[in-house]
């Protein structure tokens, strides 16, 4: 009966209630859905698992039935979330209503021992109960309404006697088992307080109040990095996309979208600044505050939990449970409501986990632990390095599979301007000038590159509002980083004038000296938050280096560089850490950079100081010098990056893909081309299309293959590419092989023309004579799949491809002919031919042949000719003298004939010299129907 929960320790005695309290009607809402609804669905699925050996499991049941068994991939796409716990269980009692409808159904789905069954009425039973459950589970004034218990009392009623009908039990069994349900309704009509059922009421009755007074205040605005600005997050939060990551295919879709996900946990990535955590606190502050026009995506869950990786100071998974629910666990126990969470549908969040230490490690670990086989979801948010390296080895034992989502970069300019426009009228009280943005948007657009990320966008925001003069000096995009530490000079000197009377310059430079080597060594540790003692020692350290003048605090310098976290509970002590964790690495790198450009003798490991299999952790840094060196002392840099490189390498940069990403971020770094030169480049972002001419100054690749749909090309320095790609192989793919259409490409193709650039693969569409001859003049047995977007003469392509294959739509009746080179012989497809106008394209294909009419290959595709139209059409070929054989054989063997080709899912014409007495083979009009 109710309270069957292990229960840990025991709860104290509650107030007496009285029947219409709020308390008692939740009360039996839970109990109900929570405890009673799943045990009348297991007595049901017991029923229709009669057959089930007891050490079967229920996957193995089904796949007994079906007669096969079911892929990992079809398991889970059949059940969804519930699938691990489906494959496991080989008893109905650990599970809920959601995963026990779910089996149900799918059982029904399946049949039994080959009788016919209509299971629609009592599958109706069951989903009454399954949406009750929820109504109740996912909505407060759903929870304290009385008539949902009554409703749900005569739904399983309903459902004990439906299911007596359908799998036809004796009546007396059935009123037996309805008897017995009454009277364990009245059971729950009477509140037990010393049971597991009691505490999820009292989560529900005043949890989300008690996590919402936690978190609200500590969330609700926020500082900026710089000077003393304030925004309310939620007014400035920017709606992020995310790249759905599976399969290796890609589907961007809203952050709203990340929890219809098919497991339970679900990781969400990006790169440093991307906007993790901003992410995971705006869905805190939904869940208290939805916003509007925003869908109500939280809806599923009752409570939340949120842990950061970089704590260090709370040790177990149940002082979390306690800093959320300080009041309910003094008056249950903490051990208790932890267990009466395990029962909720709980969302816990866990940010920033490439920031994990040994503490943190333990609850994130118990998190996993203790919400396994539970309604509990986690959402988990990262730097990409971390999954390897540590997220999936620590889920490996709980067999946790995850859906991965990377946070997409802010790439046009109009979402940056909306970023911008968000804090510009926060900042402003309302009253923006849109200054902010017009000074965005005068930028270069290389420039520009440099915010994609929004941490960027927010210091362009600072730099606007405190250094603007840094903004108009910005020519190139390695101008960029230099400025915030000028901002940073700033912002310190501002603090120190007036009251020190030495050189601020030198005392500024002391200060960064300081706080860089403190940031190497905290980063060495992968430590984020400083304790109490930690900051005092800092400002002990810092107070020398102030020589004792009492008039300047310490802390007022370190605030301009850290922030104070207050405690979650009353019993600890503040933290500190740096304004953002790329500040920290700033320092950390302006630091070793420092080191380096002193002349240090020390060799660059025992600078970093951190294990080969740590480096990951230091990628940002070693982005920063190597930028910061290339500026400020490329002799240095020449001296000091076979090192480096070594240790890019140990920091897992080795692909062209993780360089370009690299360089993106940080344009004065293209000596990482180094890293991969030789290799192919593979460009399939418009942010990469950027990067290549900074790589080509340092190391030239074997091909560069830019392989992207036009509109994203369009929007990048696609002519700055080729300008800088002079006798490079390059490979330009605007389109897959199998997309068709007729968009021309020309504005894309033109500043090809005398390029330099070694054109050897080209897909795309031409619509110009411009167009046409920029291509040949860059084209070196090259293979060339080009669309006709307008009848053009193609015949300066002669000798400069290895494979020439032309795509077009029927041609206009009365036209110049407009032969193609002869040699080698071209591939011609003709597409969307109407029914009945073999003529046009018999026309087509001549106007089009060669000198000589030999094609290597013909074919119509999209065809909507009829069978009786291609004997006429081969005719007219032939006539015409046209020849078309085999890819590689031209001879033109056998007889004439068309056939259907399903691997490309064309019709293929062969034009021989032979015409067979009784006419051409050709498809028949069902084939060509099939086709279409
Ligand atoms: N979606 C957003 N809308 C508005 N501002 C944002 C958004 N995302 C990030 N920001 C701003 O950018 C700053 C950096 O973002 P955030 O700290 O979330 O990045 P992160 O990916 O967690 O970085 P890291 O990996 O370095 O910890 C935030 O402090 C916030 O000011």
């Amino acid at each position: 009966m109710a309270g069957t929960g292990a229960i840990a320790g025991t709860a104290p005695a509650v107030p007496a209630v009285t029947m219409d309290d709020k308390i008692i009607r939740i009360y039996r809402n839970i109990v109900g859905n929570l405890d009673l609804s799943p045990r009348v669905m297991q007595s049901t699925l017991d029923k229709e698992c009669d057959d089930k050996r007891s050490n079967e499991t229920y996957r193995q049941l089904m796949e007994r039935r079906r007669g096969s068994a079911y892929s990992n991939r079809e398991w889970k796409n059949l059940m969804g979330f519930s699938s691990k716990i489906l494959e496991d269980s080989k008893n109905p009692t650990t599970l809920d209503v959601t995963p026990l409808f779910l089996l149900l159904t799918k059982l029904f789905d399946l049949g039994k021992g080959g009788t016919v069954r209509d299971s629609a009425a009592l599958l109706a039973k069951l989903r009454a109960v399954k949406e009750l459950r929820n109504d109740v589970m996912h909505d407060l004034h759903n929870t304290v309404d009385a008539q949902k218990f009554t409703d749900l009392t005569a739904a399983l009623e309903e459902l004990v006697r439906e299911a007596g009908r359908f799998y036809a039990l004796p009546q007396t069994d059935v009123d037996a088992e309805v008897r017995n349900l009454k009277k364990e309704i009245e059971k729950v009509k009477r509140m037990d307080s010393q049971n597991i059922y009691y505490w999820c009421t009292k989560l529900t009755l005043s949890g989300k109040q008690a996590v919402r007074l936690l978190w609200e205040a500590r969330l609700k605005h926020e500082k900026l990095l710089l000077k003393e600005d304030t925004v309310q997050r939620q007014a400035v939060f920017h709606a992020l996309d995310i790249n759905v990551r599976e399969d290796g295919g890609e589907k961007i879709v809203s952050y709203t979208k990340i929890f219809e996900a098919q497991n339970k946990v679900m990781v969400v990535t990006g790169v440093a600044g991307a906007g993790k955590t901003t992410l995971v606190k705006n869905i805190v502050l939904q869940f208290f505050i939805p916003q509007p026009g925003v869908t109500d995506y939280l809806r599923s869950f009752t409570q939340i939990i949120f842990f950061e990786c970089r704590d260090r100071s709370t040790p177990n998974l149940s002082d979390v449970i306690q800093q959320h629910y300080e009041d309910l666990c003094t008056e249950l126990g903490k051990e208790n409501v932890l267990m009466a969470l395990r029962r909720l549908d709980v969302l816990f969040i866990i940010d920033g986990f490439d920031e994990v230490n040994k503490v943190s490690k333990k609850v994130v670990t118990e998190i996993f632990e203790k919400t396994w086989g539970t309604n509990c979801r986690v959402l988990i948010t990262t730097r990409p390095h971390a999954v390897k390296e540590k997220l999936e080895s620590l889920l490996k034992p709980y067999d946790v599979s995850f859906n991965r989502y990377e946070i997409m970069p802010l790439k046009k300019l109009a979402e940056q301007l909306e970023f911008l426009r968000r804090y510009e009228e926060s900042l402003s009280d309302g009253t923006s000038t849109g200054d902010m943005m017009r000074s965005f948007e005068f930028l270069t657009e290389d420039v520009r590159s440099q915010f994609c990320e929004p941490i960027n966008l927010v210091h362009f925001c600072g730099m606007h509002r405190h250094l603007p003069e840094e903004i108009s000096s910005w020519r190139t995009p390695g101008d960029v980083a230099p400025s915030k530490l000028r901002l940073y000079r700033k912002l310190i000197q501002n603090k120190l004038a007036g009251v020190i009377e030495k050189d601020l310059d030198v005392l500024v430079d002391d200060m960064f000296a300081l706080v860089g080597a403190e940031a190497v060594k905290l980063l060495r540790d992968n430590v984020v938050t400083l304790s109490e003692a930690e900051f005092c020692a800092m400002k002990r350290k810092c107070q020398v280096e102030l020589k004792g003048d009492d008039e300047v605090d310490p802390a007022v310098v370190l605030s301009v560089v850290l922030k104070e976290n207050k405690p979650l509970s009353l019993n600890s002590s503040s933290s500190y850490e740096f304004k953002h964790k790329s500040e920290q690495e700033m320092f950390a790198g302006h630091n070793i950079v420092q080191r380096i450009i002193g002349g240090s003798a020390d060799p660059l490991n025992s600078i970093l100081g951190v294990p080969t299999e740590e480096m990951s952790r230091l990628l940002e840094v070693l982005l920063y010098v190597v930028a910061a060196l290339s500026r400020d002392s490329p002799r240095q840099l020449t001296d000091w990056w076979p090192q480096l490189k070594e240790a890019l390498r140990e920091a897992q940069v080795t692909g062209v893909r993780d360089v370009m990403d690299c360089v993106a971020r940080c344009p004065d770094a293209g000596i990482l081309a180094d890293l991969v030169g030789g290799v192919s480049w593979n460009v399939k972002e418009g942010r990469h299309v950027a990067v290549v001419p900074l790589l080509l100054r340092h190391g030239r690749p074997s091909r560069v293959e830019v392989r992207m749909k036009a509109e994203a090309l369009r929007g990048a320095p696609w002519g700055a590419l080729v300008a800088a790609a002079r006798g490079v192989e390059v490979e330009l793919r605007l389109r897959s092989y199998d997309d068709y259409g007729y968009e021309p490409h020309d504005d894309l193709v033109k500043p090809l023309r005398n390029s330099g650039v070694k054109l050897v693969r080209f897909i795309g569409c031409v619509g110009t004579d411009a167009g046409a001859a920029a291509i040949a003049s860059v084209a070196q047995d090259a293979v060339l799949y080009i669309h006709l977007a307008a009848p053009l003469d193609l015949s300066a392509l002669g000798g400069t491809y290895e494979l020439l294959r032309v795509c077009t739509r029927p041609l206009p009746h009365i036209g110049p002919s407009l032969p193609l080179p002869p040699s080698p012989p071209p591939w011609l497809v003709v597409e969307g031919a109407d029914e009945g106008s073999w003529g046009a394209v018999a026309q087509t294909i001549t106007s089009l042949a060669p000198p000589g009419k030999r094609f290597v290959g013909l074919s119509l595709q999209g065809c909507r000719l009829n069978a009786a139209d291609l004997p006429p059409l081969l005719q007219a070929l032939i006539e015409e003298g046209v020849w078309a054989g085999y890819e590689g054989d031209t001879r033109g063997e056998g007889d004439t004939r068309a056939v259907v080709d399903w691997r490309y899912r064309v019709v293929r014409l062969f034009i021989t010299g032979r015409m067979p007495s009784e006419g051409p083979k050709v498809p028949s009009d069902d084939e060509l129907r099939r086709l279409r």
